[in-house]
């Protein structure tokens, strides 16, 4: 059995999650939350990824966007420039659910393809 992540467990108590969802959700989303950050209103997360250039941003965007038309899953995000704020959250059952987790997942390794700015 796996070791319990003590790392990020009091965040992970604040979190509002969707009904439902699987017994591990809390430890997977540990494991963003050094590079995701729970949002203010406790129900999702949020990253902001810096690019090279803005071809890059918009090319991460363009991936991320084939995904979401896949898995039915939307985020709330906004570009400037290289820049690319993006937050998941479910609206029904509204909360932070597993579908969010895998999206975020996806964003990390879309990202580390394409390349953040050293
Ligand atoms: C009807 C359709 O399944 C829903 O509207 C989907 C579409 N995309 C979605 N995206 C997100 N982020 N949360 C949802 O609850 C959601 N619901």
């Amino acid at each position: 059995m796996a070791a319990k992540e003590p790392v990020n467990d009091e965040v992970a108590g604040e979190i509002l999650f969707s009904a439902n969802q699987p017994t591990d959700l809390p430890n997977r989303v540990s494991r963003l939350l050094p590079t995701w950050h729970l949002s203010a209103s406790k129900k999702g997360i949020t990253r902001e990824f810096t690019f090279p250039t803005f071809t890059k941003a918009w090319k991460f965007m363009t991936l991320v966007a084939d995904e979401c038309k896949a898995k039915n899953h939307h985020p709330s995000w906004s570009n400037l420039y290289n820049q690319v704020t993006v937050e998941w959250t479910t609206h029904r059952p509204e909360g932070l659910s597993i579908k969010d987790v895998e999206m975020a997942e996806f964003c990390d390794r879309a990202a580390d393809d394409i390349g953040l700015k050293g």
